[in-house]
């Protein structure tokens, strides 16, 4: 099974709209350095310059994320963009100074890289605003990077009692976030980095990286586990490239269950920073979810969804139903509350999709019967669907019965 981040993603995105009335005028601010002069121009970079350009740019997919999520429940997100050359480290200092004594701004994240001359200021942002751990002291309500707690809750969902888990890159920072939260969990696991025998990662059911370095687990070194856990994130040399994590994808097929980049933490990442500003802000603690659950719940909602959404779109009127584009005769196209029913009858899939986010939230291959999308359904939704379609037979019945007086 490809693990679909976004599915967690999603489900704390909408356990955080209900707080939205209660985040309102809250606000978290993204510091992030734009990459060196010396990097910024493509030609003649050394690997090592390679690497870190490409981790400046990750830093812009992230916050771009980032920004994404909070935005998503209300929460403004301040952006402070600053350019090496023209900052000082007292300039620097300041702005975590201002944004300490800024009441509004209730959390703070420092985008890595930075360069290495600001690094010590970091230790002026107020711990209590702290939600990434930038300042890498646990700060009483968080441990680690939000990353780290990612990684570490999708083993706990795949997880069994006897679990071993390998953790390549696990003396760095965030890989140090991911170990001692696992043993935290009682869930065994050893350490091994870039540079040591890969193949050790054998003695282990599961294996996560959080190397950086792109295509470094290959078949070879993941012949058959549970679970692999893929963090890296390296973008593309070019635009039309996909980012690529630690894990080469010659070896997708072979663990039972694996994180893919893009898709996997990433996303995951985005959930727990949701969860964590919940907690400092409102002091609640979501319900912990479980990855398999999660999915489980999906499905039983796709499945009560999906055939009142055929019987709703078979059963109405094709004077209510329009073609999009107008002249397109394979797609039927029902739009019914907040929802738009599709039909393609030359790809035969039928979709449900929310209509004000123009999200997707079921796509069902109608030839091979099987449900293919499934992320984002709340249980609002099968509701909702659900009175549709009642109200829906309610209309039929109506219709049905004046026309027979009308004989
Ligand atoms: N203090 C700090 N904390 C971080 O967590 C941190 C950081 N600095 N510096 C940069 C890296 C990189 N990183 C990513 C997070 C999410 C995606 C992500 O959501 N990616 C999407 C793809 C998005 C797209 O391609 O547009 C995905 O994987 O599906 C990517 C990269 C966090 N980082």
């Amino acid at each position: 099974m490809i693990i679909d981040g976004n599915i967690i993603k999603e489900h704390v995105k909408n356990q955080c709209k209900n707080y939205q009335e209660q985040l309102l005028g809250k606000e978290i601010t993204i510091i992030r350095f734009n990459p060196p002069p010396n990097l910024r121009n493509s030609e003649n970079l050394s690997e090592r310059q390679k690497s870190l350009k490409g981790k400046y740019e990750a830093a812009l997919v992230s916050e771009n994320q980032k920004v994404a999520t909070f935005e998503s429940f209300g929460v403004k997100v301040n952006r402070e963009t600053l350019s090496p050359e023209d900052t000082t480290v007292e300039q620097f200092q300041n702005i975590l100074r201002n944004l300490n004594d800024n009441e509004n701004v209730k959390a703070a994240i420092v985008q890595f890289p930075i360069p290495s001359e600001f690094e010590d200021s970091l230790e002026i942002l107020s711990p209590e605003k702290d939600i990434d751990i930038v300042r890498e002291e646990p700060n009483g309500l968080f441990s680690a990077p939000a990353t780290s707690e990612g990684v570490a809750r999708i083993v706990e969902s795949f997880a069994q009692p006897d679990s071993n888990v390998a953790v390549i890159g696990g003396g760095g920072f965030i890989g140090n976030g991911v170990v001692n939260y696992l043993r935290e969990k009682n869930i065994n696991c050893f350490i091994l980095e870039d540079g040591d025998d890969l193949t050790r990662t054998r003695a282990a059911d599961i294996v996560v990286t959080v190397t950086g370095v792109p295509g470094l687990a290959t078949p070879y070194i993941l012949p058959e586990h549970r679970l692999v856990v893929d963090s890296g994130f390296t973008p593309g040399e070019t635009k039309q490239d996909f980012p690529r994590g630690d894990v080469d994808k010659s070896a997708y097929n072979i663990p039972q269950n694996i994180t893919p980049v893009p898709g996997g933490i990433g996303p995951t990442e985005m959930a727990i920073l949701a969860e964590r500003f919940i907690k400092m802000e409102l002091g609640i603690e979501l319900p912990e979810w479980n990855y398999q659950q999660l999915v489980q719940e999906q499905l039983e909602r796709a499945q009560i969804i999906t055939p009142l959404a055929k019987a709703i779109l078979a059963t109405t009127n094709s004077n209510d139903i329009s073609r999009s584009p107008a002249e397109n005769l394979e797609l039927f196209v029902l739009e019914l509350g907040d929802y738009k029913l599709t039909l393609d009858t030359e790809k035969n899939i039928f979709m449900v999709s929310r209509l004000q986010e123009k999200t997707l939230l079921i796509q069902e291959n109608l030839t091979a019967n099987q449900i293919e999308i499934n992320r984002g359904l709340i249980q609002q939704d099968v509701i909702n669907i659900q009175q549709l379609h009642a109200q829906h037979r309610i209309d039929i019945q109506q219709n049905n019965q004046s026309r027979g007086l009308e004989q």
